[in-house]
């Protein structure tokens, strides 16, 4: 049941979330702030900045920051936690920057970014820059910056996991989605992070190099591609099962696609 919702601003809590969590939020907001000019607020419906429910007796409680530029129509990170203890059951990142189509066209691919840890280890780490084209293409210079050596040897991990039918509709071929290996010789939850806000950089970088006005069709074409980028995220039922279990299906329904999942138009 939801308990409490308001702006994120009167309390800011920095709960200790995971650190590959905590190191990753942290590391998208400063490059979003040093990365990114004219970084302006984007307001959520009804003040969701921070939002608290309950999930089988263990409290939940959601952190959302909204950002927009002129290259991006939204950015958004959320922080979900699912419990209070040291190892919380679970702690979830979420990240989505959605491009201003009307700005540049097809010339700038969706990032995504999800982390899930139960009970303090990470299951599921995943990081995309995924094609708006309708031939689900990425742009050249999001390849060339994508294929160079340095960042092949980035994407190299140990336990690869397969993607849902879902994700392998909208995804790129340079998708890394994982479960980090974290011992003390082989520290891939550092990687990941270090990959991330590389491939988050570059982003930056190649998205404010083609704000120019773009051919209507070339819009019409980029509009489509975050529709059904959206309409296959909203299939992945593990967030929806967590989301509704905490909130309800009413709730759930309506925060997946206007805050998670919001179709472009
Ligand atoms: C860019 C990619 C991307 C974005 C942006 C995105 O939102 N999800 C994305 C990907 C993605 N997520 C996945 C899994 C899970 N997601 C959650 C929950 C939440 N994830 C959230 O963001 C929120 C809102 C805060 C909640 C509540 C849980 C519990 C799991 C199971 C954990 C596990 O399998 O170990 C999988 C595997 C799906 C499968 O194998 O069937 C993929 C591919």
């Amino acid at each position: 049941a939801l308990l409490a919702s308001g702006a994120a601003g009167e309390r800011r809590l920095r709960r200790v979330q995971h650190p590959l969590i905590q190191r990753l939020a942290e590391g998208i907001e400063r490059t979003w702030q040093t990365e990114l000019h004219d970084l302006a607020p984007f307001h959520l419906p009804e003040d969701l900045g921070y939002i608290e429910g309950k999930l089988e007796g263990e409290r939940v409680v959601i952190e959302n920051v909204c950002h927009q530029s002129p290259a991006f129509r939204k950015m958004h990170l959320e922080l979900a936690r699912v419990g209070t203890s040291q190892t919380a059951s679970l702690d979830i990142l979420h990240c989505v920057m959605f491009p201003c189509a009307g700005r540049v066209g097809t010339n700038v691919p969706m990032f995504g970014c999800d982390i899930v840890a139960g009970r303090g280890a990470v299951s599921a780490a995943i990081v995309d820059l995924s094609p708006v084209s309708a031939s689900r293409e990425l742009p050249p210079s999001y390849r060339d910056a994508l294929q160079s050596p340095e960042m092949a040897a980035l994407r190299r991990f140990r336990q690869v996991r397969e993607l849902p039918a879902w994700g392998r509709e909208i995804f790129s071929e340079f998708c890394v989605f994982i479960r980090p290996v974290q011992t003390p010789e082989c520290n891939e939850e550092d990687r990941f992070v270090d990959l991330v806000l590389r491939m988050l950089r570059i982003h930056c970088h190649l998205a404010q190099k083609s704000t120019s006005t773009p051919h209507l069709d070339q819009v019409r074409e980029a509009l489509e591609g975050q529709i059904h980028y959206c309409r296959k995220q909203q299939e992945n039922d593990k967030t929806r099962r967590v989301l509704e279990s905490a909130f309800g299906k009413p709730w759930t329904e309506r925060y997946i696609s206007t805050v998670l999942f919001d179709s472009p138009v």
